[in-house]
């Protein structure tokens, strides 16, 4: 399968904080990763070195055969974003808005198509300001999506979304990636993960914890649910019964 990023040994720092320690992945074609921790674990600045909006103090970043420091460019013709606080025009037209963020791309997707399946056909006529925030957030994902991008980076992408809104997006994005498309997201939702992801890393303080497919999260623990697993692996567990 076609390895579409390989970051090695990625390592970033803020003054003395080691954000990112020594990280390496890699990341199949048409597959979906994780990328897991506490807030702070460094997952936002990893994803920020991997797209070259961030330079790493040390290591190499490779995605879709590309260097993100040099070619970005070109890079963002192939990559797309969603990102959690996403900072787009409010008093505009959801229908406007997805035909202003086409118009930007040479092979857009059809973006009423994506509409329909995200659910929120029927918002083409509203204002950005008119949608509710689980709304808003998939119409984030749309708008990621319209670029008809290769690589898709996912943060949090169904915070704040009702349970059966959550399932629906899961189904689009699995269809999605049955054909072809490479996903990369941040979760913090750990069913999320089990549905959607091929394999995962559990970043702590900066450092990878864990490396691999959710199954093998499982059996190289002691626990039997991917959350128990995840808080093991992260001691977030152990670190709030020692407050009690
Ligand atoms: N520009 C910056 N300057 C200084 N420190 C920073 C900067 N950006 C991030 N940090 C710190 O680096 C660490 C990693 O932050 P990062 O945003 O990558 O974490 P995260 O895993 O994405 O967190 P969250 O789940 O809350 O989004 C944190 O301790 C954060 O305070």
């Amino acid at each position: 399968m076609d390895e579409i990023i390989k970051v090695g040994q990625l390592t970033k720092t803020y003054g003395s904080l080691l954000a990112v320690n020594n990280l390496s992945l890699s990341v199949e074609q048409g597959t979906v990763f994780g990328l897991l921790g506490a807030n702070g674990a460094g997952k936002s600045t990893t994803i920020e070195c991997v797209l070259g909006t961030k330079t790493p103090d040390s290591g190499t970043v490779s995605i879709l055969g590309m260097n993100p420091l040099k070619d970005r460019k070109k890079l963002f013709e192939k990559v797309s974003v969603q990102f959690q606080e996403a900072n787009y025009q409010e008093q505009i037209k959801v229908g406007e808005l997805c035909e202003v963020t086409a118009c930007l791309y040479k092979a857009a997707s059809d973006y009423s198509a994506l509409l329909k399946q995200f659910g929120i056909a029927d918002k083409k006529n509203n204002l950005v300001s008119e949608l509710s925030g689980g709304e808003r957030q998939r119409l984030f994902i749309v708008l990621a999506l319209i670029p008809n991008p290769k690589v898709v980076f996912l943060d949090e992408l169904t915070t704040g979304l009702d349970a059966k809104a959550r399932r629906d997006v899961w189904k689009s994005l699995s269809e999605l990636k049955a054909k072809g498309l490479t996903i990369f997201l941040t979760s913090h939702f750990m069913d999320e993960v089990e549905v959607l992801c091929d394999k995962i890393c559990i970043l702590k303080q900066g450092q990878s914890v864990f490396y691999g497919t959710v199954a093998e999260a499982i059996s190289a623990s002691p626990c039997d649910k991917l959350e128990d697993a995840y808080l093991w692996y992260t001691d977030e567990e152990g670190e709030e019964n020692e407050n009690i």
